[in-house]
This record gives C-alpha cells, sequence and structure tokens, in this order.
C-alpha cells in the first residue's frame, strides 16, 4: 500500500475530532472522504498536510512520513485562499514557487494553464477583479501547478456554473488519467460516484466505512428494481408490503438483496405486462444517508 493514515488521533480540548482512524490506498487512486459536516475530514487533512500536529498515529507515503519534504502534495482547500490584491499571474507563481519551482518554470506553467482553463485575459488583473468560478480556476492552477504526484480536493466544483465545472472536471479526469493519487471530498456524492474507485465515510471523528466503492456497493442489504408498465401496480406493489417510489410508469421497489426476484417480476409481468426492468445497485447517496444515520425510509 504506498498511503496509509494509521490509527490516527485528534481531539480539541474534549472534542474527540479523528477517533483512530486507518486508511490504505493503492498509488494512482482516487479515494472520495465522505462525511456529514463536522465528521474530521477537514481535521485529517490538515494533519496530513502538517497545518495541525496530530495527537498520535502516523501517516505514510511509500513507508516514510506523508510530508512535503518526501513527495509533492497539491492542495485545494475548501476556503480558497488566495491573496485578493495580487494579479493573477504573479500569484501562481508565487504558490510554484512555494511548491520548490523556479521563477521561469513557474511562469510558463502558469501561462499554459491559464490558457487551459481559458483566463488568460485575466493574467494581469487583481484576483479579487475575477468572478468566484474564475477565482476558483486560479487555486485550482496553484494546487496542481508544481505537478504534484498527490492531491487533495476539498469541493472542487462548488460555486462554478456548468461551463466552468466541465472545464474543471476535465482537468481532473486529466490528473485521474496521468495516474495521480487523489483525495475527493464533496458532499456531491454523484461525483464521487463518478470520480472515485475507492471511498470512506466519517461519522463524528470515527471511520465508519473504508473500501472500494464496488465492494461498498455490494455490502449494502438493499438493491433496487425498476418496473416499467402503463397499468397500474401500486395497489399490487402496497398489498405485497413493497417500499418504492413512482414517477409515471416506472416504479422503483427497494428489495433485500437476498430476495430471489425472478419470481416477482414473472408474477408482476403475467398480471400487469412490463415493458421494462432493470436491477441496479444503490446509489452512493442512498448509502450515505443510511450509514450515516439518517433514515433511510424518510428519503427513499
Ligand atoms: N480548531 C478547532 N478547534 C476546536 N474544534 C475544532 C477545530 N477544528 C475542528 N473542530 C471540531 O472538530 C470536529 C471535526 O471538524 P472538521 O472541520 O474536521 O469536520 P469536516 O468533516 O471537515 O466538516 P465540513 O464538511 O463541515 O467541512 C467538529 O466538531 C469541529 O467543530
Amino acid at each position: 500500500m504506498t498511503f496509509k493514515i494509521e490509527n490516527l488521533n485528534k481531539s480539541f480540548g474534549n472534542k474527540k475530532a479523528v477517533n483512530n482512524i486507518s486508511i490504505r490506498l493503492e498509488e494512482g487512486q482516487i479515494l472520495g472522504m465522505l462525511g456529514r459536516n463536522g465528521a474530521g475530514k477537514t481535521t485529517t487533512i490538515r494533519m496530513m498536510l502538517e497545518l495541525i500536529p496530530k495527537d498520535s498515529g502516523q501517516i505514510l507515503w511509500r513507508g516514510k512520513p506523508f510530508s512535503k519534504k518526501n513527495l509533492k502534495i497539491g492542495y485545494l482547500p475548501e476556503e480558497r485562499g488566495l491573496y485578493a490584491k495580487m494579479n493573477v499571474l504573479d500569484q501562481i507563481i508565487y504558490f510554484g514557487m512555494l511548491e520548490g519551482m523556479d521563477k521561469k518554470e513557474a511562469k510558463r506553467e502558469a501561462i499554459k494553464w491559464l490558457e487551459k482553463l481559458e483566463i488568460s485575459y485575466a493574467a494581469k488583473k487583481r484576483t479579487e477583479q475575477l468572478s468566484k468560478g474564475n477565482q476558483q480556476k486560479v487555486q485550482l492552477i496553484t494546487a496542481i501547478i508544481h505537478d504534484p504526484e498527490f492531491i487533495i480536493l476539498d469541493e472542487p466544483f462548488s460555486g462554478l456554473d456548468p461551463v466552468n465545472a466541465d472545464m474543471l472536471k476535465n482537468v481532473v479526469k486529466e490528473l485521474i488519467a496521468k495516474k495521480k493519487t487523489i483525495i475527493f471530498c464533496s458532499h456531491q456524492m454523484d461525483q464521487v460516484e463518478s470520480f472515485c474507485n475507492q471511498i470512506c465515510i466519517l461519522k463524528d471523528g470515527n471511520l465508519i466505512v473504508s473500501d472500494q466503492l464496488s465492494a461498498v456497493k455490494k455490502s449494502y442489504d438493499y438493491r433496487y428494481l425498476e418496473l416499467e408498465t402503463t397499468n397500474n401496480i401500486k395497489d399490487y406493489l402496497d398489498h405485497k408490503q413493497y417500499t418504492f417510489t413512482q414517477e409515471n410508469n416506472r416504479y422503483k421497489l427497494r428489495i433485500p438483496r437476498s430476495e430471489r426476484f425472478y419470481q416477482t417480476i414473472q408474477e408482476i409481468d403475467e398480471k400487469f405486462e412490463l415493458q421494462g426492468v432493470a436491477l441496479k445497485e444503490p446509489s452512493l447517496h442512498e448509502i450515505f444517508i443510511e450509514r450515516t444515520g439518517d433514515d433511510v425510509n424518510a428519503k427513499f
């Protein structure tokens, strides 16, 4: 395992913000770090980046301390941290130099990225003159200009219009294609699902899920059977005590993973004639809600 967090702990006074968590990640994998507000994600990341000291535990990269001294790390923080009065190009060069680049190289890369993200026109503007979305592009550039091998992205697409969101998503896809190791924090479950092959869920400082996304889905007790029919099967499903939702001609039934549903399908088809049938794994959204303690039936 290339990246390891082992028995990591952090308290603030009486508050246990991170409780003995261990996470493993192979190089080139994308980990979605999930948890409700206050779960301990930012605290974990801050310890990784040595911004705050850990109480105990270790964080390792290829067997050595996970530290800027041993690998290049890129970080896009949730609270954006740019210098408002500094001009965009100088700002990016400054961050590049902080990460060990020489000025010429940082300038070359900065110009390349500004062109790629279609904000070259803003190179000489003060950062505060840019829209929120364009400032976020600048922030992303400062996080990856030094070509880091490990990248932490905290809510990278929040507050972006769809065109800019797609542009930054393409950058993340390129990073994934380049086999960067990435930790991706987001409350947008569909984004986590589309980018990450591994997930961990924190709750009140505890790690309650940590596995491959596919394994997490398979460990969920339910699946969903989607049926399409022009006939009204609502009464039948009520009678059979299925939990389901209906949208026009489509019905979505929550069935235990163990249920032998072929017979159900056959029975419904004979009575009502089905136009479509599909078996779906639960979405990450559903798993998240169930595992972090909310009533899944209320949300279903
Ligand atoms: N500097 C601090 N002093 C005191 N308590 C803190 C400090 N930083 C975090 N906490 C507490 O630790 C807990 C974990 O907070 P953390 O910011 O890590 O959560 P999070 O999962 O990142 O939440 P969010 O999704 O809202 O960013 C919370 O109860 C928070 O109030």
